[in-house]
């Protein structure tokens, strides 16, 4: 089994799926300065980036209601295509219908295969590499619930977590706000990366020998980190409309509102489909005075977040980067996540040399990773198994060298 080799450009914008469809303009030109951040990957925030008058832009308004209606459907087919049924209600409860749907599974696995079966395949490529985990929270580390404030995180995956953190340098990568996620995770010597990305701070000497570059301050507790916040100025903005999105959505029930710092989520787990229409048409009719933000999807939220080129991929890449891993020859990285926002992770990953994405779903999705696990549990299976592969990796190394190099 070969890890999927092909060659994208990991640095240059290439169009995500989550665009902004009125936005082009903008993104273009805050694409390079994006680019520069990355290509300095050092843990300090880019001035080029900070220049940007991201708040004082042309606060630009949307006459054409025939657009508007267009982008509220293209978003609620979006809601509707992240909310895949449940895998025995697709075609009803039958012994039949769910043959259908397990050999559709079946054959989506041919072509994502299970990085849990096939572990050591996947990890012949890793040999000898400096292997980095990257992690996604809701979904991959946490079962999805309800409620985003009860999204814990079981004690054996956090135990297994930190022992991965131990022999490979590990950052969590999520949606949420970045105290949140710590708040969920509780380990101190992992990188962060909240609001997609936006929101980066780990310790400044890792627990495994790497030390991130970058501006070394204080956290709450006392230890030393680093920082990177290249969406900084949009704070203010993010708070306005997350005022204005939990005002405007009060009608409609089970609406939620989250703030996750630099990006504004808005839930509709809770929501009864009929109402994801005008749901859609009030975010988007939040969405249209702010021409710098932008709206993504994820598992049934949408997000509104700064029109910046940088996402979960571009955080990869920067992490890689500040912790002198961008030698793609030597770095093996992992990365495992189950929503939307985590392709553009894949596709970092897909541009390198070696890697391994793996997307967690039980059912067949649309992805660009290479593996698949099915849900919460075998990632806890599959981080195990990585453990056990340094440690015999490590012992077998030692024997080695006291037998052939006394
Ligand atoms: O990047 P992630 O760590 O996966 O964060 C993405 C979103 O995760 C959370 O929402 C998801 O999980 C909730 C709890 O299980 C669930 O109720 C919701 O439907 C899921 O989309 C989080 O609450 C969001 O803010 C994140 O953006």
């Amino acid at each position: 089994m070969t890890v999927r080799t092909k060659r994208l450009s990991a640095v240059t914008a290439e169009p995500s799926n989550n665009s902004c469809p009125h936005l082009e303009t903008l993104i273009v030109s805050s694409c390079s300065s994006s680019k520069a951040t990355v290509n300095s990957g050092s843990l300090v925030s880019s001035p080029a980036v900070r220049s940007q008058p991201v708040l004082n832009v042309l606060q630009k308004k949307h006459n054409s209601s025939v657009t508007d209606k267009r982008h509220s459907v293209k978003w609620l087919d979006a809601m509707k295509a992240q909310s895949p049924p449940r895998f025995h209600s697709l075609h009803g409860d039958t012994p039949e219908s769910y043959d259908i749907e397990a050999a559709k599974y079946a054959a989506w696995m041919k072509k994502h295969p299970s990085a849990l079966s096939i572990f050591k395949e996947v990890m012949v490529e890793a040999k000898a590499k400096q292997v980095v985990v990257f992690l996604d929270y809701d979904g991959t580390l946490s079962p999805i619930v309800e409620d985003p404030d009860q999204a814990y995180m079981p004690n054996d995956m956090r135990v297994i977590v930190k022992e991965v953190a131990t022999y490979f340098p590990t950052a969590i990568i999520s949606g949420r706000a970045r105290p949140k996620v710590y708040e969920f995770v509780q380990l101190a010597e992992l990188y962060y990366a909240g609001s997609h990305g936006m929101d980066i701070m780990g310790p400044a000497n890792g627990t495994n020998g790497f030390k991130a570059k970058g501006t070394q301050m204080k956290d709450k507790m006392g230890n030393d980190v680093v920082l990177f916040q290249p969406a900084s100025e949009y704070l203010p903005l993010m708070d306005e409309v997350c005022k204005i999105l939990s005002e405007s959505s009060k009608g409609i029930r089970g609406a939620r509102v989250e703030h996750n710092r630099f990006c504004v989520t808005m839930h509709f787990r809770c929501v009864k489909e009929e109402s994801w229409g005008p749901l859609a048409e009030k975010v988007e009719s939040v969405l249209k005075d702010y021409p710098t933000l932008c709206l993504t999807h994820g598992r049934k939220v949408l997000e509104i977040r700064p029109a910046i080129a940088w996402d979960k991929g571009k955080a990869v890449d920067f992490l890689l980067s500040s912790l002198g891993l961008s030698d793609c020859r030597d770095v093996f990285p992992v990365y495992i996540g189950d929503d939307q926002t985590d392709e553009d992770a894949f596709k970092v990953l897909n541009g390198l040399n070696h890697g391994c994405s793996i997307l967690v779903t039980s059912v067949p999705k649309e992805t660009k990773a290479s593996f698949s696990l099915r849900d919460p549990c075998e990632v806890m299976g599959f981080l195990h198994h990585l453990v056990i592969w340094k440690e015999q990796d490590l012992e077998v190394h030692t024997g080695m060298g006291m037998v052939h190099h006394p």
